[in-house]
């Protein structure tokens, strides 16, 4: 059975959000779904719902006003000032304004005879062990003799792994969009699983978007110089603008040292370019001194502003192979089939550059050739594919401004920043949809006549603006 872990649901249930289906429509769907559920079981009898102050308790308000005929009491586990969101709270708000029975609980739980109980105290919010008035709620209710049904995962559940120390032993789980992990790993708490569907269309699911980018983007309150991405950029053998972009596309993402290697020839003029870059010279041969530099850097960058040549094909297979060498960014002339195990690859090539090593670049190849070589393949174009080979992301900012020389520069410099503290899959994804978005933005002010410096100067806007999305 297919399942969805908690990060990806948050991930979804931001991209939702940002595509025009609001998290309010899905806790209504949640919740009806949860009641339709309730109502094909029992006839009318009393329910006392347990609710926690996030959007499972959520879940639960809505419930309510859908058993119509049932006689509902709530139990809010903390007080009604503190629930903490605004879709929560409006529901809440409801129950209140219809009448509801309505307790707020702070230490002591009331007597109460049931026939059903609702658990919607904790869904995939939970962090680490039951607190305060939730762990005593859970005993009570598995002491209470009521049928305990769980909204999404029974509160104390892991929903990732299936652990638990102390967890409601629920009859019935209703879950919602997909089962999460955690549930099909524990049967016994979660009693009958029910999955129901909140109205996400499937191609949400393999959208990129703004939730994307929450997911990677971090910035550490009391981080040192290096904390955020140590990035070293190879590459500029023929051209010199591509490595300079890259890099600077590096610091854009938020990586906080960038070195760039360059030929000695062209290191004066790669360095003239701006102050933020520091600039070494590349000496292919010397590859020990190379992986003695790797040990600093989180992340390599390969590839741009160098035309195809067999010295440098070489030079990337032995640089693969050299022990520092852990997460690479593979651009133009560095894309390779031959990833050495151990190696963690994003490689972004666009079409023309993926069918000169690979083959066609169908969907179905662009997959084939992701597991086989055991990287993330970034395929650039109008709609850009993003896969493991298992996974696939689609992602659709960006304009025909794009086509501009360039771009794919910036694009890998994002990547790259990225990848330095996350995992290459989400990386990849979330890169594609900033450096698109930044292109849009470039959009908004110059229409399609733009350039990759215009790009690169946007992502830093493009980057906030996802986070300022809520
Ligand atoms: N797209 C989605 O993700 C959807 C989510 N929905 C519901 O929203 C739920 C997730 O909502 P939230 O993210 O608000 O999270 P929860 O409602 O699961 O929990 C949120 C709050 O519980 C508290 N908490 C966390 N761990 C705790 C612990 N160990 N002990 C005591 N308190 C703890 C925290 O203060 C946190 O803010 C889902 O399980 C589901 O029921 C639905 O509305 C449908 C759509
Ligand atoms: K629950």
């Amino acid at each position: 059975m297919e399942t969805i872990t908690s990060e990806e649901m948050a991930v979804l249930d931001i991209n939702c959000e940002y595509f025009g289906l609001s998290r309010l429509q899905l806790m209504e769907n949640a919740g009806r779904g949860l009641a339709e559920e309730i109502i094909k079981r029992f006839k009318p009898c009393k329910v006392v719902i347990f609710a926690g102050l996030g959007n499972n308790g959520g879940d639960a308000f809505v419930c309510a006003r859908f058993l119509r005929n049932f006689d509902v009491e709530v139990f809010l586990l903390g007080r009604s000032k503190d629930i903490k969101t605004e879709i929560a709270k409006r529901n809440f708000d409801i129950l209140k304004k219809a009448g509801y029975k309505i307790t707020e609980i702070r230490d002591k739980i009331p007597e109460f005879e049931a026939d059903i109980v609702i658990d919607g105290m904790l869904g995939t919010g939970v962090r680490g062990k039951l607190r305060g008035i939730y762990a005593k709620s859970v005993e009570v209710i598995n002491e209470s003799k009521a049928f305990k049904i769980a909204v999404d995962v029974p509160t104390g559940l892991n929903p990732d792994t299936g652990e638990f120390e102390l967890c409601v032993k629920a009859d019935l789980t209703v879950t919602f969009h997909k089962p999460k992990p955690g549930l099909l790993k524990a049967k016994d708490v979660v009693g009958e699983l029910v999955v129901k569907d909140i109205g996400i269309p499937k191609s949400f699911e393999n959208l990129a978007g703004v939730g994307d980018v929450k997911k990677v983007y971090k910035r550490f309150e009391s981080g040192h110089k290096g904390v955020h991405g140590r990035i070293a950029v190879i590459g500029g053998i023929g051209y010199t603008g591509a490595v300079a972009l890259t890099s600077l596309a590096c610091y854009y993402a938020g990586a906080d040292l960038v070195t760039t290697l360059v030929p000695k020839d062209i290191k004066n003029v790669v360095a003239s370019f701006s102050p933020n870059l520091i600039v070494r010279e590349l000496d292919l041969c010397d590859l020990s001194s190379l992986n003695e530099l790797m040990k600093k850097y989180h992340v390599a960058v390969l590839g741009m502003g160098v035309e195809r040549n067999d010295e440098f094909t070489d030079f990337v297979e032995e640089f693969l192979k050299l022990e520092n060498v852990k997460k690479v960014v593979l651009d133009a002339s560095a894309i390779t089939k031959d990833i050495p195990e151990g190696v963690e690859c994003i490689m972004t090539p666009h079409a023309g550059e993926f069918r000169k090593v690979f083959g066609e670049p169908t969907i179905e190849n662009v997959m084939k050739v992701a597991k086989e070589t055991n990287s993330v393949i970034l395929l650039k174009g109008r709609e850009d594919v993003i896969t493991d080979g298992e996974r696939v992301r689609f992602n659709r900012t960006g304009n025909a401004g794009m086509t501009v020389g360039g771009t794919g520069d910036v694009l890998a410099g994002v990547a790259g920043a990225f990848f330095a503290l996350n995992d290459a899959f989400w990386s990849a994804s979330a890169s594609a949809f900033v450096n698109g978005l930044a292109g849009d933005i470039c959009f908004e002010e110059k229409g399609y006549n733009f350039t990759a410096v215009d790009l690169l100067e946007k992502i830093p806007i493009a980057i906030k603006r996802c986070l300022e999305f809520v």
